[in-house]
């Protein structure tokens, strides 16, 4: 089993991520000297004393990329014990779209809240979206320890207020941790200058979370991406070849399983799983490979191929909880386009059943979603979709609304009522 670790950055502008990021990755050996030595010019020619370390995570999102990660940059680092996938999201105002984004893969959740300030909106925001897409682990940084002279009593009441609001959202225990990330306290080492706290520095912390649950036991999801069928194989071998090939989104898929094609519920078994020229016996998520099947079955880029004793119904409509991104409000009768794995759908908007009061951490009733608004809805499609529940699963249980026009995404929601289960916990 590989012992890699997703992991998403929160917090507010100014709380430190940058710097505590850029602190994580020097201290642990994870930057090339000359990168280091960029960050020292820079720092230098800007006339300030030492190097800025939330240069390194600067220049870590330049690297963005297109569409869904727009916010998000995404970087790869390894101690001796684990590999982790960082995805870093900027603190600037449009922060539910980044922490949706960033957590919704995640393992685990850092969220950085300034010791001096303690718990804020936005904080209780983060963890309300962490609590909805079921992260399964949260950790908070109460951060600037060294700006309250590593104050034992300010950090408890900090982390105290931070563990009630998340026992308020339903989330199992945070851990909380006291940190510089300016001076490096408790970030990969431990610091003496906080002898009141014996728990593990954050590196530690994060090294030694369990990883991600067994693939065995979740139920096997594939979304075909490409059917592939070689029209003109010299070879003979090739010449009635037909695979289907996409990412396991969960599960394990093996030789001889049986398998349903969904939306449309034909039944097959799978005879070959090929991956680069190789045949393969088992694959398992998130491996990306082509699936051949036994029956000769009508099956376009879209469609899922599921474990047969356990398929998802094809429903035309969805009841979803919707972390709402655009500038302009979501209202019932707007027509969207529902990303569901691989398939794309035409959607309306049937009803806004609520919105999340985070200060009541219950459902209010509401005319519209306003940008950064959580909320339910309920949507009609104009053909059906294998969509299950989220608390299910999380890979085949997220959806994404696309504005039809210029395809920038507009909502990150989650099939089911995520909101209600969490807020009445
Ligand atoms: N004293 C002290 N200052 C810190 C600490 N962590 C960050 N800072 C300072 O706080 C300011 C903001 O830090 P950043 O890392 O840029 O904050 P951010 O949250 O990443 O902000 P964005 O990149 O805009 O999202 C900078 O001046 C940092 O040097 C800390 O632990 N102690």
């Amino acid at each position: 089993m590989s012992t890699l670790l997703r992991l998403a950055t929160a917090g507010s502008v100014d709380d430190g991520k940058s710097t505590l990021v850029g602190r994580l990755l020097y201290d642990s050996k994870s930057v090339l000297a000359d990168q280091f030595d960029a960050v020292e010019r820079v720092s230098r020619d800007r006339g300030l004393a030492s190097a800025d370390l939330a240069l390194l995570t600067d220049g870590l999102r330049s690297e963005r990329e297109q569409g869904i990660t727009i916010d998000v940059a995404y970087r790869y680092f390894a101690t001796a014990n684990r590999t982790f996938i960082l995805a870093d999201c900027p603190g600037h105002v449009q922060y539910t779209r980044n922490t949706v984004t960033g957590a919704s893969t995640a393992d685990v959740v850092v969220l950085l809240v300034d010791v001096r300030k303690g718990l804020q909106e936005q904080t209780r925001r983060h963890l309300a979206v962490a609590s909805l897409l079921r992260v399964p682990h949260v950790v908070v940084v109460v951060n600037k320890i060294d700006l309250v002279d590593y104050d034992h009593d300010t950090y408890t009441r900090v982390s105290d207020e931070v563990i009630a609001a998340a026992r308020d959202l339903g989330m199992p225990e945070a851990l909380t941790l006291p940190v510089s990330a300016l001076e490096g306290d408790n970030v990969v080492t431990r610091s003496a200058r906080t002898p009141w706290y014996d728990g593990p520095s954050l590196l530690e912390l994060l090294e030694g979370l369990p990883a991600k649950g067994d693939p065995d036991h979740e139920p096997l999801r594939f979304p075909v991406q490409l059917v592939i069928r070689p029209q003109s194989a010299a070879d003979e071998r090739y010449r009635d070849y037909r695979g289907y090939a996409g990412q396991v989104a969960s599960g394990v898929v093996r030789v001889g399983d049986a398998v349903a094609v969904l939306p449309g519920g034909r039944s097959s078994t799978v005879v070959g799983i090929d991956q680069a020229g190789q045949e393969l016996d088992e694959a398992f998520a998130p491996q990306s490979v082509t699936l051949r099947l036994a029956d000769d079955i009508d099956i376009s880029r879209g469609d899922l191929i599921a474990a047969a004793a356990d398929p998802p119904e094809p429903v035309h409509d969805v009841d979803g909880t919707v972390a709402w991104l655009a500038d302009h409000a979501l209202r019932p009768g707007m027509k969207v386009l529902l990303k569901h794995g691989t398939r794309t759908v035409q959607a309306l908007v049937r009803t806004i059943s609520g919105r999340l009061d985070l200060d009541a951490t219950e459902l209010r009733p509401a005319d519209a979603l306003e940008l950064n608004d959580i909320g339910h809805v309920t949507l009609r499609l104009a053909s059906p979709i294998p969509a299950e529940p989220y608390v299910r699963a999380r890979s085949t249980g997220a959806f994404l609304l696309v504005d039809a026009h210029d395809g920038t995404t507009l909502a990150a929601g989650m099939v089911g009522d995520a909101l209600l289960a969490t807020a009445t916990v």
